[in-house]
């Protein structure tokens, strides 16, 4: 588990990450989603302790992180993949990690058959992709076998492949009981991996908690209906308290109200239906939702007619 209490980080005038608080449970994946400059890698940095923050503080698994004796045994890491040595073999920097950390070299050979690096282990760092950085960085996360992961966008210039893998790694490694907190600005990806979500803006939480109520809570849901008596049934509706409004292909969108509520309704008034489909946003829709006031980062539109016709002249 990871405890994080009122953590603040100031750099220069700028607080980066205010009183911010949360809580990673362990047998899950954890999402940390936020735009641009929100604070996800700085509040990560923290946690791992490779930075001391200005108030706060952080447990993992109950303990000060930071006077662990075995680090790589109680939380593995993924920060920045592109920090590694580019001289050395990727074999020979797992080596010298296990060897400061009473790891064996059978581990090193084992975590690098896990993420693929077998064959490319006897190359300089140097000459690999950024996907190749990640999973090595990934092989050293896992190098201790730890009880708690922090992987800071993991899946960043992996292939579909790829992708799919470190998803799935996750998934396993969560369902072992182990803590897995993960970043990353791929809204589809993270609603196919995590269970729960931490939001944060401009160094704040935004709100917490299962994928599913953060959706919930963030957008819209929707009943779509088809049924051929849609005027008479949108008036029912309207007398429930439920909106509806009509789709270009005359469905009724309702809202206010559940799917099951208006089968009943319908059903009550022998109004038939074709179709009743309940409709929830994406995680995408509630992320913009819930950050729209928290972008620091943001483009100006797409260029208009006038500008691209005065382009043109
Ligand atoms: N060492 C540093 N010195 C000064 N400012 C920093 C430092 N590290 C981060 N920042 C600033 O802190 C803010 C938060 O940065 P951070 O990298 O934590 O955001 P993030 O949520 O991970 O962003 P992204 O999604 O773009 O990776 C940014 O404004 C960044 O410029």
């Amino acid at each position: 588990m990871i405890e994080v209490e009122g953590l603040t980080q100031v750099f220069g005038d700028k607080t980066v990450v205010d009183d911010f608080s949360f809580t990673v449970q362990p047998g899950g994946v954890t999402g940390m989603l936020g735009p641009n400059g929100a604070g996800k890698s700085t509040t990560m940095r923290m946690i791992v302790g490779l930075d001391r923050p200005v108030r706060g503080s952080v447990r993992v698994n109950g303990r000060d992180f930071r006077l662990s004796t075995t680090p790589l045994r109680d939380l593995g890491a993924l920060l920045d993949p592109t920090a590694l040595h580019p001289g050395r073999a990727g074999r020979v920097h797992l080596q010298a990690l296990a060897a400061t950390n009473g790891i064996s070299r059978s581990r090193v050979d084992e975590v690098l058959d896990l993420t693929g690096m077998a064959e490319a282990a006897s190359r300089r760092v140097g000459t690999y992709s950024l996907g190749m950085r990640q999973r090595l960085g990934i092989a050293a996360a896992l190098l201790g076998d730890p009880q708690t992961l922090v992987l800071d966008e993991p899946v960043n210039g992996l292939d579909p492949d790829g992708v799919h893998w470190v998803r799935e790694l996750m998934k396993h490694l969560a369902a072992e009981g182990r803590t897995v907190l993960v970043s990353s600005h791929l809204m589809s990806e993270m609603a196919l991996t995590a269970d729960h979500l931490v939001v944060m803006g401009r160094g704040r939480l935004i709100t917490q908690g299962p994928v599913a109520e953060v959706i919930a809570q963030a957008t819209q849901s929707d009943v779509l209906v088809h049924s051929p008596e849609s005027d008479r049934l949108a008036a029912a509706l309207s007398g429930i308290g439920a909106t509806s409004r009509t789709a270009p292909d005359g469905a009724l969108l309702v809202t206010n109200v559940t799917a099951a509520q208006v089968g009943e309704l319908a059903a009550s008034l022998s109004i038939p239906l074709h179709e009743l489909t309940p409709q929830q946003g994406s995680l995408e829709d509630a992320f913009l939702a819930l950050t729209k006031d928290d972008q620091e980062y943001v483009a100006g539109g797409m260029p208009s007619d006038a500008t691209r016709n005065g382009a043109q002249r």
